[in-house]
Protein backbone atom coordinates (compact mmCIF):
# COMPACT_ATOMS: atom_id res chain seq x y z
CA UNK A 1 0.00 0.00 0.00
CA UNK A 2 1.49 2.81 -1.17
CA UNK A 3 -0.10 6.68 0.20
CA UNK A 4 -0.57 8.95 -2.03
CA UNK A 5 1.43 12.20 -1.63
CA UNK A 6 -0.84 15.15 -1.56
CA UNK A 7 1.85 16.63 -3.87
CA UNK A 8 0.67 14.52 -6.80
CA UNK A 9 -0.62 15.70 -9.93
CA UNK A 10 -2.40 14.08 -12.97
CA UNK A 11 -1.41 15.28 -16.73
CA UNK A 12 -4.12 14.99 -18.94
CA UNK A 13 -2.66 15.74 -22.61
CA UNK A 14 -4.71 17.13 -24.95
CA UNK A 15 -2.73 17.86 -28.02
CA UNK A 16 -3.97 15.54 -30.53
CA UNK A 17 -7.96 16.65 -29.40
CA UNK A 18 -7.81 20.38 -28.52
CA UNK A 19 -4.28 20.99 -29.71
CA UNK A 20 -5.54 19.96 -33.86
CA UNK A 21 -8.20 22.54 -33.03
CA UNK A 22 -5.83 24.86 -33.80
CA UNK A 23 -6.12 27.10 -37.13
CA UNK A 24 -3.19 25.20 -39.59
CA UNK A 25 -2.64 22.56 -37.68
CA UNK A 26 -3.85 19.29 -38.83
CA UNK A 27 -2.03 15.72 -38.66
CA UNK A 28 -2.03 12.46 -40.21
CA UNK A 29 -2.40 9.22 -38.10
CA UNK A 30 1.16 7.85 -38.10
CA UNK A 31 1.64 11.74 -36.58
CA UNK A 32 -0.90 11.18 -33.99
CA UNK A 33 0.82 7.91 -33.34
CA UNK A 34 4.15 9.32 -33.38
CA UNK A 35 3.31 12.08 -30.96
CA UNK A 36 1.34 9.61 -29.09
CA UNK A 37 4.35 7.13 -28.62
CA UNK A 38 6.83 10.78 -27.27
CA UNK A 39 3.93 12.04 -24.62
CA UNK A 40 4.18 8.42 -23.40
CA UNK A 41 7.56 8.38 -23.35
CA UNK A 42 7.32 11.69 -21.03
CA UNK A 43 5.20 10.25 -18.16
CA UNK A 44 1.85 11.90 -19.46
CA UNK A 45 -0.57 9.73 -17.79
CA UNK A 46 -3.77 10.63 -19.82
CA UNK A 47 -3.55 10.88 -23.75
CA UNK A 48 -6.50 12.51 -25.17
CA UNK A 49 -6.19 10.94 -28.58
CA UNK A 50 -9.44 12.47 -30.44
CA UNK A 51 -13.00 11.99 -30.76
CA UNK A 52 -13.45 8.70 -33.01
CA UNK A 53 -16.86 9.56 -33.85
CA UNK A 54 -16.45 12.75 -35.34
CA UNK A 55 -13.92 11.66 -38.48
CA UNK A 56 -12.51 8.16 -39.90
CA UNK A 57 -8.73 9.54 -38.62
CA UNK A 58 -9.88 9.50 -35.25
CA UNK A 59 -11.32 5.85 -35.71
CA UNK A 60 -8.19 4.27 -37.19
CA UNK A 61 -5.92 6.17 -34.58
CA UNK A 62 -7.62 4.58 -31.64
CA UNK A 63 -7.35 0.71 -33.69
CA UNK A 64 -3.43 1.46 -34.52
CA UNK A 65 -2.37 2.49 -30.85
CA UNK A 66 -3.73 -0.95 -30.13
CA UNK A 67 -1.60 -2.44 -32.57
CA UNK A 68 1.74 -0.43 -31.27
CA UNK A 69 0.00 0.11 -27.46
CA UNK A 70 1.33 2.77 -25.38
CA UNK A 71 3.77 1.84 -22.44
CA UNK A 72 2.37 3.77 -19.14
CA UNK A 73 -0.26 6.25 -20.62
CA UNK A 74 -4.20 5.93 -20.67
CA UNK A 75 -5.61 6.77 -23.92
CA UNK A 76 -8.61 8.55 -23.91
CA UNK A 77 -11.39 9.02 -26.32
CA UNK A 78 -13.42 12.37 -26.03
CA UNK A 79 -17.52 12.73 -27.43
CA UNK A 80 -20.34 15.05 -26.06
CA UNK A 81 -23.35 13.97 -24.16
CA UNK A 82 -26.23 12.30 -25.71
CA UNK A 83 -27.82 14.43 -28.19
CA UNK A 84 -31.04 16.09 -26.32
CA UNK A 85 -34.31 13.35 -26.35
CA UNK A 86 -32.51 10.42 -26.93
CA UNK A 87 -31.12 7.41 -25.51
CA UNK A 88 -27.64 7.15 -25.01
CA UNK A 89 -27.41 3.32 -25.84
CA UNK A 90 -28.91 4.19 -29.45
CA UNK A 91 -25.84 6.95 -30.25
CA UNK A 92 -23.56 6.46 -32.52
CA UNK A 93 -20.72 8.98 -31.12
CA UNK A 94 -21.03 6.94 -27.70
CA UNK A 95 -20.42 3.99 -29.72
CA UNK A 96 -17.87 4.69 -31.59
CA UNK A 97 -16.08 5.82 -28.24
CA UNK A 98 -16.93 2.36 -26.52
CA UNK A 99 -15.34 0.81 -30.08
CA UNK A 100 -12.02 2.51 -29.10
CA UNK A 101 -11.55 0.00 -26.61
CA UNK A 102 -9.90 2.35 -23.55
CA UNK A 103 -10.32 1.89 -20.05
CA UNK A 104 -11.06 5.52 -19.75
CA UNK A 105 -13.20 7.91 -21.57
CA UNK A 106 -13.89 11.75 -21.51
CA UNK A 107 -17.55 13.05 -21.77
CA UNK A 108 -17.94 17.03 -21.70
CA UNK A 109 -21.13 18.98 -21.13
CA UNK A 110 -22.65 21.66 -20.55
CA UNK A 111 -22.64 23.52 -17.36
CA UNK A 112 -23.70 27.10 -18.41
CA UNK A 113 -27.60 27.43 -18.66
CA UNK A 114 -27.26 30.07 -21.96
CA UNK A 115 -25.63 27.14 -23.66
CA UNK A 116 -28.10 24.72 -23.02
CA UNK A 117 -30.95 26.89 -23.53
CA UNK A 118 -29.63 28.91 -26.74
CA UNK A 119 -26.87 26.38 -28.14
CA UNK A 120 -28.18 23.07 -27.42
CA UNK A 121 -31.62 24.24 -27.47
CA UNK A 122 -33.57 22.14 -24.91
CA UNK A 123 -34.75 22.74 -21.25
CA UNK A 124 -32.19 22.61 -17.96
CA UNK A 125 -33.63 19.26 -16.85
CA UNK A 126 -32.92 17.46 -20.40
CA UNK A 127 -29.72 18.69 -20.12
CA UNK A 128 -28.94 17.26 -16.46
CA UNK A 129 -30.33 13.65 -17.67
CA UNK A 130 -28.12 13.95 -20.68
CA UNK A 131 -25.56 14.68 -18.46
CA UNK A 132 -26.29 11.63 -16.13
CA UNK A 133 -27.98 9.09 -18.63
CA UNK A 134 -24.48 8.81 -20.74
CA UNK A 135 -22.03 8.86 -17.78
CA UNK A 136 -24.46 6.24 -16.55
CA UNK A 137 -24.21 4.17 -19.79
CA UNK A 138 -20.48 4.51 -20.49
CA UNK A 139 -20.33 3.20 -16.53
CA UNK A 140 -22.48 0.29 -17.41
CA UNK A 141 -20.29 -0.62 -20.23
CA UNK A 142 -17.08 -0.45 -17.87
CA UNK A 143 -15.56 2.79 -18.74
CA UNK A 144 -14.12 4.95 -16.18
CA UNK A 145 -14.88 7.97 -16.95
CA UNK A 146 -13.92 11.86 -16.82
CA UNK A 147 -16.11 14.51 -16.91
CA UNK A 148 -14.84 17.81 -18.67
CA UNK A 149 -17.84 20.44 -17.68
CA UNK A 150 -17.36 23.00 -20.26
CA UNK A 151 -18.01 26.53 -19.94
CA UNK A 152 -17.78 25.91 -16.25
CA UNK A 153 -16.57 29.61 -14.76
CA UNK A 154 -18.51 31.53 -17.22
CA UNK A 155 -21.77 29.40 -16.48
CA UNK A 156 -20.75 28.91 -12.94
CA UNK A 157 -20.72 33.22 -12.70
CA UNK A 158 -24.47 33.01 -14.18
CA UNK A 159 -25.73 30.74 -12.62
CA UNK A 160 -23.62 28.79 -9.71
CA UNK A 161 -26.78 26.60 -8.66
CA UNK A 162 -27.54 25.10 -11.89
CA UNK A 163 -23.89 25.19 -12.64
CA UNK A 164 -23.15 22.71 -9.41
CA UNK A 165 -26.51 20.42 -10.29
CA UNK A 166 -24.89 19.60 -13.76
CA UNK A 167 -21.54 18.68 -11.95
CA UNK A 168 -23.72 16.60 -8.65
CA UNK A 169 -25.60 14.81 -11.97
CA UNK A 170 -21.90 13.77 -13.11
CA UNK A 171 -20.82 12.62 -10.09
CA UNK A 172 -23.93 10.86 -8.88
CA UNK A 173 -24.06 8.79 -12.36
CA UNK A 174 -19.89 8.11 -11.23
CA UNK A 175 -17.69 10.49 -13.08
CA UNK A 176 -14.57 10.19 -11.01
CA UNK A 177 -12.96 13.17 -12.43
CA UNK A 178 -14.71 16.48 -13.02
CA UNK A 179 -12.78 19.20 -15.00
CA UNK A 180 -13.92 22.34 -14.53
CA UNK A 181 -13.06 23.85 -18.33
CA UNK A 182 -12.41 28.00 -18.93
CA UNK A 183 -13.69 27.36 -22.58
CA UNK A 184 -13.82 30.58 -23.75
CA UNK A 185 -10.57 31.62 -21.93
CA UNK A 186 -11.79 34.62 -19.97
CA UNK A 187 -11.12 33.61 -16.15
CA UNK A 188 -8.39 35.45 -14.45
CA UNK A 189 -6.46 33.41 -11.82
CA UNK A 190 -8.05 35.47 -8.67
CA UNK A 191 -11.66 34.15 -10.31
CA UNK A 192 -10.63 30.36 -11.05
CA UNK A 193 -8.94 30.25 -7.69
CA UNK A 194 -12.30 31.20 -5.68
CA UNK A 195 -14.44 29.06 -7.89
CA UNK A 196 -12.32 26.17 -7.55
CA UNK A 197 -11.87 26.06 -4.05
CA UNK A 198 -15.94 26.15 -3.58
CA UNK A 199 -16.05 22.87 -5.71
CA UNK A 200 -12.91 21.31 -3.99
CA UNK A 201 -14.58 21.93 -0.73
CA UNK A 202 -18.09 20.93 -2.07
CA UNK A 203 -16.69 16.99 -2.55
CA UNK A 204 -15.05 17.04 0.88
CA UNK A 205 -11.97 16.50 -0.54
CA UNK A 206 -9.40 19.34 1.17
CA UNK A 207 -6.16 18.97 1.28
CA UNK A 208 -6.22 18.79 5.44
CA UNK A 209 -8.88 15.99 4.70
CA UNK A 210 -6.75 14.18 1.96
CA UNK A 211 -4.04 13.89 4.32
CA UNK A 212 -6.16 12.54 7.23
CA UNK A 213 -7.59 9.76 4.51
CA UNK A 214 -6.25 6.39 3.95
CA UNK A 215 -5.14 6.61 0.25
CA UNK A 216 -3.42 3.68 -1.61
CA UNK A 217 -1.92 3.06 -4.96
CA UNK A 218 -2.68 7.32 -6.20
CA UNK A 219 -6.49 6.22 -5.95
CA UNK A 220 -8.22 9.39 -4.59
CA UNK A 221 -11.53 9.79 -3.50
CA UNK A 222 -13.88 10.22 -5.72
CA UNK A 223 -14.71 12.43 -7.69
CA UNK A 224 -11.79 14.67 -7.88
CA UNK A 225 -11.84 17.69 -9.91
CA UNK A 226 -9.27 19.13 -12.34
CA UNK A 227 -8.85 22.12 -14.69
CA UNK A 228 -8.81 22.82 -18.48
CA UNK A 229 -7.92 26.40 -19.67
CA UNK A 230 -7.67 28.05 -22.57
CA UNK A 231 -5.45 31.60 -23.58
CA UNK A 232 -7.75 33.64 -24.85
CA UNK A 233 -6.74 36.55 -21.81
CA UNK A 234 -2.71 35.00 -21.91
CA UNK A 235 -3.85 33.44 -18.54
CA UNK A 236 -4.12 29.52 -19.50
CA UNK A 237 -1.24 28.59 -17.76
CA UNK A 238 -1.52 30.78 -14.80
CA UNK A 239 -5.31 29.84 -14.37
CA UNK A 240 -3.86 26.43 -14.43
CA UNK A 241 -1.34 26.78 -11.19
CA UNK A 242 -4.22 28.68 -9.65
CA UNK A 243 -6.34 25.53 -9.63
CA UNK A 244 -3.59 23.66 -8.54
CA UNK A 245 -3.23 25.58 -5.98
CA UNK A 246 -6.93 25.46 -5.21
CA UNK A 247 -7.33 21.95 -4.60
CA UNK A 248 -7.06 20.63 -8.35
CA UNK A 249 -5.78 17.28 -9.51
CA UNK A 250 -5.79 17.00 -12.95
CA UNK A 251 -4.06 19.81 -15.52
CA UNK A 252 -5.46 19.34 -19.11
CA UNK A 253 -3.20 21.15 -21.57
CA UNK A 254 -1.07 20.69 -24.95
CA UNK A 255 2.51 20.60 -25.73
CA UNK A 256 3.53 24.39 -26.77
CA UNK A 257 0.20 25.80 -25.88
CA UNK A 258 -1.34 24.36 -29.10
CA UNK A 259 -5.23 24.51 -29.09
CA UNK A 260 -8.47 26.14 -30.53
CA UNK A 261 -8.19 30.23 -31.07
CA UNK A 262 -5.20 31.64 -28.84
CA UNK A 263 -4.67 27.85 -27.72
CA UNK A 264 -4.47 25.91 -24.33
CA UNK A 265 -2.58 25.65 -21.27
CA UNK A 266 1.05 25.11 -22.45
CA UNK A 267 2.11 22.32 -20.80
CA UNK A 268 6.09 22.72 -21.35
CA UNK A 269 4.93 25.77 -19.13
CA UNK A 270 2.74 24.32 -16.55
CA UNK A 271 5.17 20.85 -15.98
CA UNK A 272 8.29 22.84 -14.97
CA UNK A 273 6.16 25.59 -13.06
CA UNK A 274 4.23 23.24 -10.86
CA UNK A 275 7.09 20.49 -10.68
CA UNK A 276 10.22 23.18 -9.74
CA UNK A 277 8.28 25.93 -8.08
CA UNK A 278 5.56 24.36 -6.37
CA UNK A 279 6.68 21.10 -5.49
CA UNK A 280 4.16 19.07 -6.95
CA UNK A 281 5.20 15.73 -8.64
CA UNK A 282 3.85 15.29 -12.24
CA UNK A 283 6.76 13.58 -14.39
CA UNK A 284 10.13 11.80 -13.39
CA UNK A 285 12.92 14.23 -13.18
CA UNK A 286 14.59 12.06 -15.94
CA UNK A 287 11.37 13.08 -18.05
CA UNK A 288 11.32 16.39 -17.14
CA UNK A 289 14.41 17.00 -18.90
CA UNK A 290 13.27 16.02 -22.04
CA UNK A 291 10.91 18.18 -22.30
CA UNK A 292 12.60 20.67 -24.91
CA UNK A 293 13.04 17.65 -26.76
CA UNK A 294 9.19 16.26 -26.65
CA UNK A 295 8.46 19.92 -27.32
CA UNK A 296 10.45 20.54 -30.28
CA UNK A 297 9.71 17.20 -31.82
CA UNK A 298 6.03 18.09 -31.99
CA UNK A 299 6.02 21.38 -33.13
CA UNK A 300 8.62 19.52 -36.00
CA UNK A 301 5.71 16.76 -36.28
CA UNK A 302 2.64 19.23 -36.79
CA UNK A 303 5.38 21.17 -39.26
CA UNK A 304 5.01 24.50 -37.42
CA UNK A 305 7.84 26.63 -36.40
CA UNK A 306 9.02 26.38 -32.82
CA UNK A 307 8.22 29.78 -30.84
CA UNK A 308 12.17 30.36 -30.26
CA UNK A 309 11.03 32.71 -27.34
CA UNK A 310 8.96 30.12 -25.77
CA UNK A 311 9.04 29.84 -21.84
CA UNK A 312 11.34 26.94 -20.94
CA UNK A 313 11.87 25.36 -24.11
CA UNK A 314 12.22 27.85 -26.36
CA UNK A 315 16.04 28.10 -28.58
CA UNK A 316 16.01 31.68 -26.54
CA UNK A 317 14.65 30.97 -23.12
CA UNK A 318 18.55 30.93 -21.83
CA UNK A 319 19.68 33.08 -24.46
CA UNK A 320 21.76 35.55 -23.29
CA UNK A 321 22.39 38.59 -25.33
CA UNK A 322 23.06 41.95 -22.80
CA UNK A 323 26.85 42.39 -22.19
CA UNK A 324 25.90 42.98 -18.46
CA UNK A 325 23.92 39.87 -18.19
CA UNK A 326 26.25 37.88 -19.64
CA UNK A 327 29.07 39.24 -17.27
CA UNK A 328 26.89 38.08 -14.51
CA UNK A 329 25.76 34.80 -15.77
CA UNK A 330 29.46 33.23 -16.29
CA UNK A 331 30.05 34.57 -12.69
CA UNK A 332 26.75 32.71 -11.13
CA UNK A 333 24.04 31.57 -13.48
CA UNK A 334 21.55 32.47 -11.01
CA UNK A 335 21.92 36.11 -11.53
CA UNK A 336 19.88 36.09 -14.56
CA UNK A 337 18.54 32.37 -14.91
CA UNK A 338 15.34 31.48 -12.96
CA UNK A 339 15.80 27.83 -13.67
CA UNK A 340 18.84 25.26 -14.60
CA UNK A 341 18.12 25.15 -18.52
CA UNK A 342 19.40 21.44 -17.95
CA UNK A 343 16.54 20.90 -15.67
CA UNK A 344 14.19 20.96 -19.08
CA UNK A 345 16.80 19.93 -21.45
CA UNK A 346 17.70 23.50 -22.59
CA UNK A 347 20.45 25.08 -22.43
CA UNK A 348 22.23 28.72 -22.09
CA UNK A 349 23.39 30.35 -25.12
CA UNK A 350 25.30 33.43 -25.49
CA UNK A 351 24.56 35.68 -28.26
CA UNK A 352 27.22 38.25 -30.14
CA UNK A 353 25.55 41.59 -31.08
CA UNK A 354 26.44 45.46 -30.82
CA UNK A 355 24.89 44.75 -27.20
CA UNK A 356 28.12 42.43 -26.27
CA UNK A 357 30.55 43.01 -23.70
CA UNK A 358 33.92 41.55 -23.23
CA UNK A 359 32.33 38.64 -21.64
CA UNK A 360 30.47 37.32 -24.64
CA UNK A 361 33.19 37.35 -26.68
CA UNK A 362 35.39 35.18 -23.88
CA UNK A 363 31.86 33.10 -23.75
CA UNK A 364 31.55 32.83 -27.38
CA UNK A 365 35.57 32.06 -27.45
CA UNK A 366 35.49 29.25 -25.02
CA UNK A 367 32.52 27.51 -26.97
CA UNK A 368 35.39 27.19 -29.79
CA UNK A 369 37.61 25.86 -28.01
CA UNK A 370 39.52 29.26 -27.41
CA UNK A 371 40.80 29.83 -23.85
CA UNK A 372 40.88 34.43 -23.76
CA UNK A 373 40.76 36.07 -20.78
CA UNK A 374 39.93 39.83 -20.13
CA UNK A 375 43.56 41.18 -20.63
CA UNK A 376 44.09 39.33 -24.07
CA UNK A 377 45.17 41.98 -26.44
CA UNK A 378 42.86 41.06 -28.77
CA UNK A 379 39.81 40.26 -27.08
CA UNK A 380 38.72 43.95 -27.00
CA UNK A 381 39.90 44.42 -30.32
CA UNK A 382 37.48 41.37 -31.51
CA UNK A 383 34.62 43.26 -29.79
CA UNK A 384 35.42 46.22 -30.90
CA UNK A 385 35.37 45.38 -34.34
CA UNK A 386 32.05 43.51 -34.13
CA UNK A 387 30.36 46.38 -33.14
CA UNK A 388 31.96 48.64 -36.06
CA UNK A 389 30.79 46.25 -38.44
CA UNK A 390 27.22 45.40 -36.81
CA UNK A 391 27.39 49.50 -36.98
CA UNK A 392 27.37 49.02 -40.73
CA UNK A 393 24.78 46.22 -40.95
CA UNK A 394 26.60 43.22 -40.35
CA UNK A 395 24.23 40.81 -37.78
CA UNK A 396 26.19 38.18 -36.01
CA UNK A 397 23.73 36.98 -33.43
CA UNK A 398 21.91 35.46 -36.43
CA UNK A 399 25.48 34.46 -38.73
CA UNK A 400 27.90 32.92 -35.50
CA UNK A 401 30.02 31.29 -38.09
CA UNK A 402 31.04 34.80 -39.45
CA UNK A 403 31.74 36.21 -36.05
CA UNK A 404 33.87 33.28 -34.88
CA UNK A 405 35.96 33.33 -38.59
CA UNK A 406 36.13 37.54 -37.15
CA UNK A 407 37.65 35.71 -33.93
CA UNK A 408 40.26 33.85 -35.89
CA UNK A 409 41.23 36.46 -37.91
CA UNK A 410 41.66 39.04 -34.90
CA UNK A 411 43.95 36.32 -33.56
CA UNK A 412 45.83 35.77 -36.73
CA UNK A 413 44.80 31.92 -37.00
CA UNK A 414 42.40 32.01 -39.85
CA UNK A 415 43.52 29.89 -41.98
CA UNK A 416 43.14 30.41 -45.60
CA UNK A 417 41.83 27.20 -47.83
CA UNK A 418 41.58 29.83 -50.60
CA UNK A 419 40.98 33.15 -52.30
CA UNK A 420 38.77 34.84 -54.68
CA UNK A 421 40.19 36.53 -56.56
CA UNK A 422 37.30 37.69 -58.82
CA UNK A 423 33.49 36.77 -59.95
CA UNK A 424 31.19 37.76 -62.84
CA UNK A 425 27.37 36.85 -62.84
CA UNK A 426 25.54 37.52 -66.04
CA UNK A 427 21.61 37.10 -65.83
CA UNK A 428 19.63 36.33 -68.76
CA UNK A 429 16.53 38.13 -68.90
CA UNK A 430 15.45 36.97 -71.92
CA UNK A 431 12.11 34.37 -70.63
CA UNK A 432 13.20 30.59 -70.95
CA UNK A 433 11.37 27.41 -70.50
CA UNK A 434 14.64 26.44 -68.59
CA UNK A 435 14.69 27.51 -64.81
CA UNK A 436 18.23 28.56 -65.39
CA UNK A 437 19.09 31.50 -66.07
CA UNK A 438 22.09 32.60 -64.52
CA UNK A 439 25.59 32.43 -65.25
CA UNK A 440 28.43 32.79 -62.81
CA UNK A 441 32.65 32.67 -63.51
CA UNK A 442 34.97 33.14 -60.80
CA UNK A 443 38.55 33.27 -60.38
CA UNK A 444 40.04 31.08 -56.97
CA UNK A 445 44.12 30.41 -56.07
CA UNK A 446 44.20 27.30 -53.96
CA UNK A 447 47.76 26.66 -53.11
CA UNK A 448 49.43 28.69 -55.71
CA UNK A 449 47.07 27.38 -58.37
CA UNK A 450 44.70 29.58 -60.25
CA UNK A 451 41.38 28.84 -61.47
CA UNK A 452 39.02 29.93 -63.29
CA UNK A 453 35.57 27.73 -63.33
CA UNK A 454 31.81 28.72 -64.33
CA UNK A 455 28.72 27.75 -63.24
CA UNK A 456 24.63 27.91 -63.98
CA UNK A 457 22.11 28.65 -61.35
CA UNK A 458 18.60 29.11 -61.33
CA UNK A 459 19.50 32.61 -59.73
CA UNK A 460 22.65 34.91 -59.47
CA UNK A 461 23.79 33.37 -55.89
CA UNK A 462 23.18 29.93 -56.62
CA UNK A 463 25.32 30.38 -59.77
CA UNK A 464 27.92 32.10 -57.49
CA UNK A 465 27.70 29.40 -55.13
CA UNK A 466 27.92 26.47 -57.87
CA UNK A 467 31.33 27.87 -60.03
CA UNK A 468 32.77 28.26 -56.33
CA UNK A 469 32.02 24.65 -55.43
CA UNK A 470 33.42 23.37 -58.75
CA UNK A 471 36.52 25.56 -58.82
CA UNK A 472 37.30 23.82 -55.07
CA UNK A 473 36.23 20.42 -54.95
CA UNK A 474 38.91 19.20 -56.35
CA UNK A 475 41.12 20.52 -53.54
CA UNK A 476 38.29 19.87 -51.32
CA UNK A 477 36.06 16.92 -51.96
CA UNK A 478 34.23 17.71 -48.25
CA UNK A 479 32.85 20.72 -49.97
CA UNK A 480 30.64 18.39 -52.25
CA UNK A 481 28.49 17.41 -48.94
CA UNK A 482 27.93 21.08 -47.95
CA UNK A 483 24.78 22.81 -49.14
CA UNK A 484 23.34 25.78 -49.65
CA UNK A 485 20.22 25.39 -46.96
CA UNK A 486 18.57 29.26 -46.77
CA UNK A 487 18.98 33.02 -48.13
CA UNK A 488 17.68 35.65 -46.43
CA UNK A 489 18.09 39.42 -48.18
CA UNK A 490 17.08 42.07 -45.39
CA UNK A 491 17.12 46.07 -47.01
CA UNK A 492 18.87 47.58 -44.16
CA UNK A 493 18.25 51.81 -45.67
CA UNK A 494 15.04 51.20 -47.45
CA UNK A 495 14.65 55.04 -47.71
CA UNK A 496 17.82 55.34 -49.73
CA UNK A 497 15.97 53.25 -52.53
CA UNK A 498 18.02 51.42 -55.39
CA UNK A 499 21.01 52.29 -53.77
CA UNK A 500 20.15 50.94 -50.10
CA UNK A 501 22.31 48.75 -48.67
CA UNK A 502 21.88 45.07 -48.31
CA UNK A 503 22.44 42.39 -45.75
CA UNK A 504 22.32 38.83 -47.07
CA UNK A 505 22.48 35.73 -44.79
CA UNK A 506 23.32 32.43 -45.88
CA UNK A 507 22.95 28.91 -44.21
CA UNK A 508 25.02 26.49 -45.24
CA UNK A 509 24.83 22.71 -43.87
CA UNK A 510 27.03 19.54 -44.26
CA UNK A 511 24.62 16.82 -42.86
CA UNK A 512 25.14 16.90 -39.45
CA UNK A 513 25.91 20.31 -38.76
CA UNK A 514 24.45 24.14 -39.95
CA UNK A 515 25.96 27.11 -39.71
CA UNK A 516 24.93 30.92 -41.29
CA UNK A 517 27.07 33.79 -42.29
CA UNK A 518 26.90 37.56 -43.51
CA UNK A 519 27.62 39.40 -45.87
CA UNK A 520 26.71 43.82 -46.62
CA UNK A 521 27.38 45.73 -49.14
CA UNK A 522 25.40 48.41 -51.27
CA UNK A 523 25.72 45.67 -54.24
CA UNK A 524 23.04 42.94 -53.46
CA UNK A 525 25.48 40.13 -54.87
CA UNK A 526 28.61 41.29 -53.30
CA UNK A 527 26.77 41.10 -49.99
CA UNK A 528 25.69 37.30 -50.79
CA UNK A 529 29.14 36.51 -52.18
CA UNK A 530 30.56 37.27 -49.01
CA UNK A 531 28.23 35.40 -47.20
CA UNK A 532 28.48 32.57 -49.51
CA UNK A 533 32.59 32.28 -49.43
CA UNK A 534 32.91 32.56 -45.50
CA UNK A 535 30.13 29.78 -45.32
CA UNK A 536 32.20 27.37 -47.84
CA UNK A 537 34.71 28.56 -45.52
CA UNK A 538 33.28 28.15 -42.45
CA UNK A 539 32.26 24.61 -43.32
CA UNK A 540 36.07 23.46 -44.34
CA UNK A 541 36.95 25.00 -41.41
CA UNK A 542 34.51 23.01 -39.25
CA UNK A 543 35.66 19.61 -41.04
CA UNK A 544 39.66 20.66 -40.28
CA UNK A 545 39.44 21.32 -36.66
CA UNK A 546 36.22 19.21 -35.76
CA UNK A 547 38.32 17.57 -33.00
CA UNK A 548 41.26 20.66 -32.34
CA UNK A 549 41.19 22.46 -29.37
CA UNK A 550 43.13 25.56 -29.89
CA UNK A 551 44.84 27.41 -27.42
CA UNK A 552 45.95 31.10 -27.77
C1 LIG B 1 -15.22 22.96 -26.13
C2 LIG B 1 -14.78 22.00 -27.16
O1 LIG B 1 -13.71 22.10 -27.63
S1 LIG B 1 -15.88 20.82 -27.61
C3 LIG B 1 -15.08 19.97 -28.92
C4 LIG B 1 -15.22 20.71 -30.18
N1 LIG B 1 -14.60 19.94 -31.23
C5 LIG B 1 -15.19 19.74 -32.38
O2 LIG B 1 -16.29 20.21 -32.63
C6 LIG B 1 -14.43 18.94 -33.40
C7 LIG B 1 -15.17 17.72 -33.90
N2 LIG B 1 -16.50 18.03 -34.31
C8 LIG B 1 -17.11 17.49 -35.42
O3 LIG B 1 -16.51 16.74 -36.17
C9 LIG B 1 -18.57 17.81 -35.64
O4 LIG B 1 -18.88 19.07 -35.09
C10 LIG B 1 -19.45 16.71 -34.98
C11 LIG B 1 -19.21 15.40 -35.73
C12 LIG B 1 -19.13 16.50 -33.51
C13 LIG B 1 -20.93 17.08 -35.05
O5 LIG B 1 -21.21 17.39 -36.39
P1 LIG B 1 -22.74 17.71 -36.82
O6 LIG B 1 -23.59 16.59 -36.35
O7 LIG B 1 -22.69 17.99 -38.26
O8 LIG B 1 -23.17 18.97 -35.95
P2 LIG B 1 -22.58 20.43 -35.89
O9 LIG B 1 -21.09 20.38 -35.77
O10 LIG B 1 -23.10 21.28 -36.98
O11 LIG B 1 -23.21 20.96 -34.52
C14 LIG B 1 -22.84 20.44 -33.26
C15 LIG B 1 -24.03 19.64 -32.68
O12 LIG B 1 -23.60 19.12 -31.41
C16 LIG B 1 -24.56 19.53 -30.41
N3 LIG B 1 -23.85 19.62 -29.14
C17 LIG B 1 -22.95 20.54 -28.75
N4 LIG B 1 -22.56 20.26 -27.51
C18 LIG B 1 -23.20 19.15 -27.10
C19 LIG B 1 -23.23 18.41 -25.90
N5 LIG B 1 -22.46 18.72 -24.85
N6 LIG B 1 -24.05 17.32 -25.85
C20 LIG B 1 -24.79 16.97 -26.91
N7 LIG B 1 -24.81 17.63 -28.07
C21 LIG B 1 -24.04 18.72 -28.16
C22 LIG B 1 -25.09 20.86 -30.95
O13 LIG B 1 -26.30 21.23 -30.35
C23 LIG B 1 -25.24 20.53 -32.42
O14 LIG B 1 -26.36 19.70 -32.57
P3 LIG B 1 -27.57 20.01 -33.63
O15 LIG B 1 -26.87 20.16 -34.96
O16 LIG B 1 -28.43 18.82 -33.53
O17 LIG B 1 -28.17 21.27 -33.16
C1 LIG C 1 -13.76 20.55 -23.22
C2 LIG C 1 -13.03 21.65 -23.81
O1 LIG C 1 -12.20 21.47 -24.67
C3 LIG C 1 -13.32 22.99 -23.36
O2 LIG C 1 -14.30 23.19 -22.65
O3 LIG C 1 -12.58 23.91 -23.73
Amino acid sequence: MTKTPSNKLWLYDTTLRDGTQREGLSVSIEDKLRIAHKLDELGIPFIEGGWPGANPKDVQFFWQLRENPLKQAEVVPFCSTRRPHTKAGDEPMLQAILAAGTRWVTIFGKSWDLHVTAGLKTSLEENLAMIGDTIEYLRSQGRRVIYDAEHWFDGYKQNPDYALQTLKAAVTAGAEWLVLCDTNGGTLPHEVSQIVSVVVKGTGNTEETLSQLPITNYQLPIPQIGIHTHNDSEMAVANALAAVMAGAKMVQGTINGYGERCGNANLCSVIPNLQLKLGYSCIGEHQLNQLTEASRFVSEVVNLAPDEHAPFVGLSAFAHKGGIHVSAVERNPLTYEHIQPELVGNQRRIVISEQSGLSNVLAKAKTCGIELDKDHPQARQILQRMKELESEGYQFEAAEASFILLMYEALSCRQQFFEVQGFQVHCDLVEVKETTNSLATVKVAVNGKNILEAAEGNGPVAALDAALRKALVNFYPQIADFELTDYKVRILNGNTGTSAKTRALVESGNGQQRWTTVGVSSNILEASYQAVVEGLEYGLLLHFQAEKTLKV
